[in-house]
């Protein structure tokens, strides 16, 4: 049976004290009926690792670099990441692909260094304005999911985000029939490429979840979760939306 995912990215946001938002979101859900994973940044890993590791609160990095080691300034590797106590990456954010030329290659070989390395890897994809408006987000979405996703990845390493970069930090969300039609592409395409197996990887939206829209977004079919970014750096507003995605289960 497939468990929901309620995670959040941080990006770059927080220091030390953010780490009273992720004790009281752990102390809100003793008993999550989800999943619910937070991605702070990389400063923040091993301390927050150890706050969460009595609770159900995993914890994960935003980016890894595809090597294990080596001379990368700057970078981190996917194998440090499970060694400060994460569970959890996310790559090929859309962020990271803008701000520092990420392609679909290379987040699939950042994905596949997450499952070397035990991790949960969390694909993002995602259309810009003017795909849209050209009328080809499903190409796109296809282009990337098949490049990014790599041959290893399974319903228990591999999680799919979908975040239309236009929505992302605007406060815009797509429809609920423009959220359906990519989830079930991206559905239907696992399912082509994996079997039968694909139905249970979990598919999150994300972009502008919050908690005044989070019900209507997880009652659309194939939608198994959600990656929140600004909603996330406080229980406030985290924690209805982990609520709403346990009403919709
Ligand atoms: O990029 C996002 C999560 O990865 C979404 O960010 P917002 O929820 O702030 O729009």
């Amino acid at each position: 049976m497939m468990r929901k995912l309620a995670a959040g990215n941080w990006k770059m946001n927080g220091t030390r004290e953010s780490l009273d938002a992720l004790q009281a979101i752990a102390s809100a859900h003793p008993e999550p009926g989800v999943d619910i994973l937070i991605c702070p940044p990389a400063t923040l890993l091993l301390q927050a690792a150890a706050l969460s590791a009595d609770s159900p609160l995993s914890i994960g990095a935003q980016d890894c670099h595809s090597a294990a080691s080596g001379a990368h300034t700057g970078d981190i590797s996917a194998p440090m990441i499970a060694d400060a106590g994460a569970q959890a990456v996310i790559v090929g954010h859309s962020e990271r692909r803008l701000d520092h030329h990420e392609t679909d290659a290379d987040v699939r070989a950042k994905a596949e260094a997450a499952h070397a390395a035990g991790l949960l890897a969390i694909i993002c994809l995602g259309e810009t304005l003017a795909e849209r408006d050209a009328g080809s987000t499903l190409d796109v979405i296809g282009a990337q999911l098949e490049g990014s996703t790599p041959d290893s990845g399974d319903s228990a390493n591999t999680v799919i985000a979908y975040e239309p970069v236009w929505a992302i930090g605007t406060g815009k969300v797509p429809d609920i029939a423009q959220i359906a039609e990519v989830h079930d592409f991206i559905r239907d395409r696992l399912t082509a490429r994996f079997g039968s197996t694909a139905s249970d990887i979990r598919l999150l939206y994300g972009g502008s979840v919050k908690p005044a829209n989070a019900a209507e977004i997880f009652a659309v079919r194939n939608v198994d979760g959600a990656l929140v970014g600004g909603a996330s750096l406080n229980a406030a507003d985290f924690s209805p939306i982990i609520a709403a995605l346990e009403s919709a289960t």
